[in-house]
């Protein structure tokens, strides 16, 4: 197989060479170009596998090169360098399709990762089904859903930071894990971290790392999960809940693409894809002054909206049916359960609060429950409406049970309700399930 071929279009001439030579040193050979013009007659001649341009150029910028691209070129990654500082023209090129982008004074061993993930999208055709072997797949039939899974197959192919919304248990991880798995990155890591479950005053240490003796208790060096999830992805959710203090490094590690450990006296470079996610509206975290409005604009740079189950309840019927077969024991001889007509029409009709991770917590229980093959309605226990009023609990006494109990089922025990009435309240306030929260969770 030929070496992989790299476009660089500057009107440097030393940056060019500089390019080169590091390139050459990976294998990697490139033809240059120093304008527009020239660069469309080397996309003509030589079909590069990867096109990194300056925004500047004499005949005109690297957008129009970008859209020159993808018009032409759509399987072509291509990769920006901008402006030491300039992050504005890096994310209007990422939201414009750009790859990812470099900030000169060029940073070579930045330089070597990106080229390095770019080639690796090199002849393979992603298709909006694509997916890796091990993530389960992203269900459902809606006109939603069916533009989210090609939405996602278009977001592996870059680098741009994503921040996903949604309502709890709308799938928000599942479609992270899904653009990892179908990009580049996808022999790297995947790092999740709830960043509501980390102790206000261990945040930084946690996603930046320390030196030993930095503070009390910090005995040895230690890494932070931007290092651990090096050449990979790393998934920060709910990171409406980041302290203001950490929204500032966390900026700056956006920016620089480096962190500096808490104690260290200097900065070590990361190579990571970060994707977001919160359930709550982060514009309104930004004018309430809880959330920082740079870091906001920086991280939302390309947003992915999963919709609430009850507003689209064809994926309901695919779902139910997905969630049973995965649940059932798989025996010789044993049929996977089914959901009567009735009790599927009662699902249909249900609004889901808790969205699919409660549809999976109700078939899980009626599964428990049910005699026979087929689930009724009366397995599924759904609450009646004034069930579900009587069930809610004011969002304050919620948060303190939980905060001072150890476990759900001791929270649920101090409001004088059950696990389940007590999890559905937390749905529907918005607050997380502690049970299912891990912090760190791979
Ligand atoms: N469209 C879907 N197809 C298949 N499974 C799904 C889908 N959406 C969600 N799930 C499943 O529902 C559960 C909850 O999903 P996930 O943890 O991704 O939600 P989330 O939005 O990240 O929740 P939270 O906000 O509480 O972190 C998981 O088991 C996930 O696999």
């Amino acid at each position: 197989m030929s070496r992989p071929l790299v476009l660089a279009v500057d009107d440097e001439a030393d940056l060019l060479e500089l390019i080169r030579i590091t390139l050459g040193r990976m294998d990697v050979s490139a033809v240059t170009a120093s304008t527009v013009a020239e660069a469309k007659l080397q996309l003509e001649r030589h079909r590069p596998d990867l096109c990194l341009t300056d925004l500047c150029l004499p005949d005109g910028t690297g957008l129009d090169l970008l859209r020159y691209i993808n018009a032409h070129y759509p399987e072509l990654p291509v990769a920006m360098i901008t402006a030491h500082g300039n992050m504005e023209s890096a994310v209007a090129a990422m939201k414009a399709g750009a790859f990812d982008f470099v900030a000169k004074p060029v940073d070579l061993s930045a330089l070597r990762n990106l080229v390095e993930s770019a080639l690796r999208l090199r002849g393979r055709a992603i298709t909006t089904e694509a997916r890796s072997g091990s993530e389960p797949p992203l269900l459902g039939d809606s006109p939603a859903m069916q533009q989210i899974r090609t939405l996602i197959a278009k977001l592996a192919r870059t680098q741009a930071p994503v921040f996903i919304t949604g309502e709890s248990g709308t799938g928000k991880e599942l479609a992270a894990r899904l653009i990892h798995a179908q990009g580049p990155r996808r022999d790297g890591p995947f790092v999740p971290v709830n960043c509501g479950a980390i102790p206000h005053d261990l945040v930084e240490s946690e996603l930046f790392g320390h030196k030993k003796g930095s503070f009390t208790g910090a005995v040895t060096d230690k890494e932070g999960l931007f290092q651990a999830a090096a050449g990979g992805t790393l998934f920060l959710d709910e990171l409406a809940d980041l302290p203001l203090s950490a929204q500032v490094k966390l900026l700056r590690a956006i920016q620089e693409k480096s962190v500096r450990p808490v104690g260290a006296a200097r900065e070590v470079p990361v190579n990571v894809r970060l994707i977001s996610a919160s359930h709550r509206d982060l514009a309104r975290e930004v004018e309430e002054g809880r959330f920082r409005q740079d870091l906001f604009y920086r991280i939302n740079v390309i947003e992915l909206r999963l919709p609430p189950l009850r507003e689209r309840p064809e994926d309901i019927r695919p779902l139910a049916t997905h969630i049973l077969r995965k649940l059932s024991p798989m025996a010789v001889g044993t049929v996977a359960p089914r959901l009567s007509e009735e009790a599927m029409a009662a699902l249909m009709r249900y609004s889901f609060p808790g969205n699919v991770r409660e549809l999976e917590n109700i078939l899980e229980r009626a599964l428990a429950l049910c005699e026979g093959e087929c689930i009724e309605v009366k397995d599924l226990y759904l609450p009646t409406n004034e069930e579900r009023l009587n069930m809610l609990v004011p969002v304050g006494s919620a948060r303190t049970a939980l905060d001072q109990a150890h476990s759900n089922q001791a929270a649920a025990r101090t409001l004088g309700m059950t696990p389940l009435a007590f999890e559905y309240s937390l749905a529907r306030l918005g607050i997380e399930d502690r049970s299912r929260r891990l912090w760190r969770k791979t």
